[in-house]
C-alpha cells in the first residue's frame, strides 16, 4: 500500500485525519509501525467519559489506508454508543491492523501491537474482532494486561462471539415481536450473511426455533460446514439484497445498507451483528422508517461480546453476563416503540439514551 508522497500544500486540502467524514471528536487517534514485524495498525480512542475505551481489534486486507482508517473511526464511535448503552462503565474505542489475518498474522505481530496498546496505559483496552481469534488475544496478553477476550484457562472469559450472537438473536425476537406481533422465529425465512464466529452462532439458534435460515459468505468451506452441521440452505442467487425473507440479518461487514442495497431489501426486519450496517445512519435509518422495515440498532443488540469482556473487567460470572445479554430484548423492544412514539428512527431513538447517559456523566466528571 504505498503511494507517491503527497505534497503538505495538497495535504492540507484533503485534511486526511480531522476532516475524515467518520471523525466526531475522537479523543485519539493512534497509528502505530513496526517495521520488524510489518505491523501496520490505527487505534481510535473516541470517548473516554464512561470509563476506558475498549473495543476489539480488526484485521482485515483494506483497499486503502483512507478505508482502514474511516473504519477505526466509526467502529471506535460505534462503541463508545454501545457502551452507553447497555449501562457498561466503559468509553469507546477500536483498533485495526492493516493486512491479511490469514497470511500477514505472527505472533510477532500480535505482540508488536500488545506494546502499543501497552503504551497507552489502559486508556484503551482491546479484544478480538473480525480476523482475530482468542488466542491472539493470549499473545497480545503477554506483553500488557490491557486486553480483554483471553482463554478461560489463562482467567479470562473466552471467546465473546456465542454471547454476541445470543444478543443479536434476543434482539432480532424483540423486533420480529414488534413487526409480527410474535417473537417466536418459527417459519420465518431469516437470511444470514456471513457466517463466522457469531454468524454460525446466530444460525445455531434460529434453526433450533424453526426458523427457515439462508445463508451466504465468500468463504465457500464455512458455507458448506454450516449447512450440513444446522440444515441451512445456502443462497444461491445472484443479489442476496432482493431476496423475499422476513429478516435479514447482516454478520458480515458493515455499509451493507447502502444507497444501492436500500431500495432491493425485501426483509421486513434488520437485525444482524455487524457494526456499522447503514452506511448513512440518518439518510438509511430514514428510508428503512418511511417503507416500514424495522431495523434493530447494531450496536444495541449486539453488545453481547461486550458484556461478556466486562465480565473480566468487573469479575462477574456467566450467570450475570447472560441476564445482561437477555435484556437486550427488552431494551430492543423499548426502542422500538420509542421510535415509533416520537416519530424517530430506531437508529436515533437507541443514540440519543446513548448519548443522554455520557452527556449526564460528563456532567458528574466535570462537576
Ligand atoms: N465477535 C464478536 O463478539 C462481535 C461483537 C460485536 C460485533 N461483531 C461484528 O459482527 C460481525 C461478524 O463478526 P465475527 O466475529 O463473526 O467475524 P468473523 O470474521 O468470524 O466472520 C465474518 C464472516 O463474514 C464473512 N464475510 C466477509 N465479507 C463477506 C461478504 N461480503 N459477504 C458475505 N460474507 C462475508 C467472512 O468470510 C466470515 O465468515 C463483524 O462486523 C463484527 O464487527 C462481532
Amino acid at each position: 500500500m504505498t503511494h507517491d508522497i503527497i505534497s503538505a500544500s495538497d495535504l492540507k486540502k484533503v485534511a486526511p485525519v480531522f476532516g475524515q467524514l467518520s471523525f466526531d471528536d475522537h479523543e485519539q487517534i493512534v497509528f502505530c509501525n513496526d517495521k520488524d514485524t510489518g505491523l501496520k495498525a490505527i487505534i481510535g480512542i473516541h470517548s473516554t467519559v464512561l470509563g476506558p475505551a475498549l473495543g476489539g481489534t480488526r484485521m482485515w486486507n483494506y483497499e486503502s489506508e483512507w478505508d482502514a482508517l474511516n473504519d477505526v473511526l466509526r467502529l471506535s464511535r460505534g462503541m463508545t454508543f454501545k457502551s452507553a448503552i447497555t449501562g457498561l462503565n466503559l468509553g469507546g474505542g477500536k483498533a485495526v491492523i492493516i493486512g491479511d489475518a490469514k497470511t500477514q498474522k505472527t505472533p510477532e505481530l500480535m505482540k508488536s501491537f500488545g506494546e502499543y496498546v501497552h503504551s497507552l496505559s489502559g486508556k484503551y483496552i482491546t479484544a478480538e474482532d473480525v480476523g482475530m481469534e482468542t488466542v491472539d488475544m493470549d499473545l497480545v496478553r503477554e506483553v500488557t494486561p490491557y486486553v480483554t477476550g483471553i482463554s478461560e484457562s489463562k482467567g479470562g472469559a473466552g471467546n465473546p462471539s456465542p454471547i454476541t450472537a445470543y444478543g443479536v438473536f434476543m434482539g432480532m425476537k424483540a423486533a420480529a415481536k414488534y413487526k409480527f406481533g410474535d417473537d417466536n422465529l418459527e417459519g420465518k425465512r431469516v437470511l444470514v450473511q456471513g457466517i463466522g464466529h457469531v454468524g454460525e452462532s446466530l444460525v445455531e439458534h434460529i434453526t433450533n426455533e424453526g426458523a427457515e435460515v439462508i445463508i451466504s459468505d465468500i468463504n465457500q468451506e464455512r458455507l458448506e460446514y454450516v449447512r450440513d452441521t444446522y440444515g441451512a440452505s445456502i443462497y444461491g442467487g445472484s443479489d442476496i439484497y432482493s431476496e423475499d425473507v422476513d429478516i435479514y440479518a447482516p454478520c458480515a461487514l458493515g455499509a451493507t445498507v447502502n444507497d444501492e442495497t436500500i431500495h432491493k431489501i425485501k426483509a421486513k426486519v434488520i437485525a444482524g451483528a455487524a457494526n456499522n450496517q447503514l452506511e448513512d445512519e440518518n439518510k438509511h435509518g430514514k428510508i428503512l422508517q418511511d417503507r416500514g422495515i424495522v431495523y434493530a440498532p447494531d450496536f444495541l443488540i449486539n453488545a453481547g461480546g461486550i458484556i461478556n469482556v466486562y465480565a473480566e473487567l468487573e469479575g462477574y460470572d456467566k450467570k450475570e453476563i447472560i441476564r445482561k445479554t437477555e435484556n437486550i430484548f427488552n431494551t430492543t423492544l423499548e426502542i422500538l416503540n420509542s421510535a415509533d412514539v416520537n416519530k424517530i428512527t430506531t437508529h436515533t431513538a437507541a443514540l440519543q439514551i446513548a448519548q443522554q447517559r455520557i452527556a449526564t456523566r460528563k456532567m458528574e466528571n466535570e462537576g
